[in-house]
């Protein structure tokens, strides 16, 4: 069996170190190197918490990406360091497989475009959960029959990026259904700047963060006499794990970008 040679970015992550435990398990996968901010030179068994594995650690994600041979990088760092290594790895023959999240719309125009001219597969999916791709397919669903809805999104008080990658494709699911308009009432005034959370295109998306808390959200659809919620919880990092699994197995099928796991979902 050839084995898919993996990079891993933010190895000592929250998500990196059950990402590690998940490439440990399988044997189709084959980890090669990572990157990481510290311990550059040393293997990943040297350092404490991480698996038995003699890959080697780089600092130099351009160095890394580079000189090592390899089919797909998994980045699960920030949005600055996500977006250039999602760049470095497609300049250089690898296929990147992104949950790191918080991109701007130019930099995914971008990383399409260049991954499209160099017909390299790419997987940026800004919730890895199975559950949490049904829910954003079920809103997009609802949003034919509701017209109005508020998108809530709680995430534990580490996260860097506000709203949630998922509540901004979610709310892009449901662009595709939903006419543009105001909600709420016309005069509605905030006495509390924020009060109603951010706006895209009347919708509202709220954004909680408290320690306790992992990955959540709730689409809350209302109509004449009925609401309608719709919620995922991730109570588990290990709920990611079957999602980068099948991205970064379907990624070497492919030779485009896709934004979203349901493209690689039957
Ligand atoms: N798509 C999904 O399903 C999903 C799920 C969970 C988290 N995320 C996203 O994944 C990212 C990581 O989340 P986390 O909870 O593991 O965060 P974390 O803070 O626990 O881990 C990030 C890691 O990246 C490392 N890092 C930072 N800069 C780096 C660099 N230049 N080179 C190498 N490593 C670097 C940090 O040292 C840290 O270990 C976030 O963007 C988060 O939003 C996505
Ligand atoms: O822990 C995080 O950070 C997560 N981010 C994703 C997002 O921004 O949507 C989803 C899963 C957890």
């Amino acid at each position: 069996m050839t084995q898919i040679k993996m990079i891993v970015a933010g190895p000592r992550g929250k998500m990196g170190q059950e990402a590690l435990r998940m490439i440990e398990k399988e044997d189709k996968f084959k980890l090669v190197a990572c990157i990481d901010r510290k311990h550059g030179g040393s293997k990943v068994k040297d350092v404490s918490g991480l698996p038995a594995s003699d890959a080697v650690i780089y600092t130099d994600a351009e160095q890394c990406l580079s000189e090592v041979e390899a089919d797909v990088l998994v980045d699960l760092t920030t949005p600055e360091f996500g977006y250039k290594h999602t760049k470095l790895a497609l300049e250089n023959g690898v296929r990147p497989v992104v949950g790191t999240t918080g991109f701007t719309e130019e930099q995914m125009v971008e990383l399409t475009n260049l991954a499209e001219t160099k017909k390299l597969g790419a997987v940026i999916a800004p919730n890895f959960a199975v559950g949490a791709v049904l829910m954003m397919q079920f809103s997009k669903w609802a949003a034919k029959h509701f017209q109005d809805v508020e998108i809530i999104e709680k995430h534990h008080d580490q996260k860097l990026d506000a709203p949630s990658g998922t509540a901004v494709k979610t709310a892009e699911l449901i662009k595709e259904e939903r006419e543009s308009h105001p909600q709420g009432h016309t005069d509605e005034k905030e006495t509390l700047e924020g009060a109603r959370g951010a706006d895209v295109d009347g919708m509202k998306i709220h954004s909680v963060r408290l320690p306790g808390l992992v990955a959540h959200q709730e689409v809350v659809f209302g109509g004449l006499g009925q609401t309608l919620t719709i919620k995922h919880d991730s109570h588990h990092r290990e709920s990611f794990m079957s999602g980068v699994n099948l991205a970064a197995t379907e990624v070497m099928e492919i030779d485009v970008l896709v934004y979203g796991l349901e493209h690689l979902l039957d």
